[in-house]
């Protein structure tokens, strides 16, 4: 007899225009895992967990429990819980829809898996805000793990922290998941720093259900740190406040039916992060500037998805159209494109089976 149960998180799209680093959108791509371990543990030594992996990323992914991301949130989250290591046993199978590197969410979802495997196995019983609260202490932008986590089209802040919490909440990453030294015995980093309470706060939006989201999803990987090193520190007050206007419209309009294609072309554009990125995604303001609701009957907006190389395009119809017009153009820059037509998917579930 075993314990057996699946987490099932979304893919997730950041940003979505002018909101940089607050709303995000759980997409139709996932990431499952199905996990099973003896419910009596057999006699002898503890046996470490065993990872396999599919899909995306299977390649590459780390399979040793200690150095694989979803594992070793799910022990940040037990060891911050008194319970210090797996359970004896243990195997974990990973199926991955979602790319690496490519702006859809992966490490966010990686996390809220890790933040879901640890309650699960630990029987915790944590609120939602709590396993917020420890993939926020991973993944330190709300915007992707919240939708994951929750679903939907989701807007989220960071509370303001007092100086004991704030000092808590921005201890290195390095501390929260360390990187376990191969000779790593038992004791080792049993006690990691606990996240304070209530750091993430958030929202869900309405959706309209005739919105899809075209994911143009260029071949190569461009890695979140690289792209968030080319954004300024200081911003303008006319940029801060061309973004402000337009997200404040974005979020109701994209709950309104029918949805509006001109309000929402113009209010999914950016002055925030799209610009500075332009470098990075060779055609990214061409793609933007030329698949427009009068060329393309159906689009509502395109934006960057989270930190690129895909580019979202909401639509209602003309998917295909968008997106071979988007391969067109991309290839006059040398970049070839897969792409996929998505729905907005629910938050993460966990299923006993
Ligand atoms: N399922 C997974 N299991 C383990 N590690 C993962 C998994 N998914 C992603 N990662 C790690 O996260 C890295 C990608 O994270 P990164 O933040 O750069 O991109 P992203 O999350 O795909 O894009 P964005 O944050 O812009 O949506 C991968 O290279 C890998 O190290
Ligand atoms: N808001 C983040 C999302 C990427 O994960 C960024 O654009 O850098």
């Amino acid at each position: 007899m075993a314990h057996k149960f699946s987490i099932t998180v979304p893919a997730t799209s950041a940003n979505i225009g002018p909101g940089f680093d607050v709303v995000g959108l759980s997409l139709s791509l996932y990431l499952t895992l199905t996990v099973s371990y003896p419910l009596v543990p057999p006699q002898g030594a503890y046996v470490p967990p065993a990872i396999t992996y599919s899909g995306e990323g299977a390649d590459i992914v780390p399979l040793d429990a200690y150095k694989n991301l979803t594992t070793r949130v799910a022990l940040y989250v037990l060891r911050c819980n008194g319970v210090a290591q797996f359970p004896s046993h243990l195997t974990i199978h990973c199926n991955n829809e979602i790319p690496f590197g490519r702006g859809l969410g992966s490490s966010g979802a990686a996390v809220i898996a890790g933040a879901l495997l640890g309650n699960a196995l630990g029987d915790l019983n944590l609120p939602t805000e709590r396993l917020l609260d420890f993939a926020l202490m991973v993944e330190r932008h709300p915007d992707n793990v919240t939708a994951a986590l929750v679903g939907g089209f989701v807007g989220s802040y960071l509370k303001e922290l007092d100086e004991e919490a704030s000092q808590a909440a921005s201890v290195p990453l390095s501390e929260v998941l360390p990187e376990y030294p191969p000779d790593a015995g038992e004791n080792w980093g049993l006690h990691p720093p606990k996240p304070p309470h209530g750091i993430g706060h958030y929202i869900r939006f309405g959706w309209s259900e005739s919105i899809k989201a075209v994911a143009i999803i260029p071949r190569f990987e461009l890695s979140t740190a690289k792209a968030r090193e080319v954004l300024p520190t200081h911003y303008s007050r006319k940029d801060l406040i061309f973004n402000l206007q337009r997200l404040a419209v974005l979020t109701t309009a994209l709950g309104q039916t029918p949805p509006d294609p001109d309000l929402i072309y113009e209010a999914m554009k950016d002055r925030v992060h799209q610009p500075y990125r332009r470098e990075l995604i060779p055609g990214l303001p061409e793609v933007t500037s030329k698949i427009t609701p009068s060329t393309h009957p159906g689009l509502l907006g395109i934006c960057l998805s989270g930190a690129g190389p895909t580019i979202l395009a909401l639509a209602t119809e003309g998917f295909e159209r968008i997106a071979e017009d988007a391969r067109s153009i991309f290839k006059t820059f040398g970049i070839e494109i897969d792409w996929k037509v998505l729905e907005v998917a629910g938050g993460s579930t966990v299923e006993k089976q």
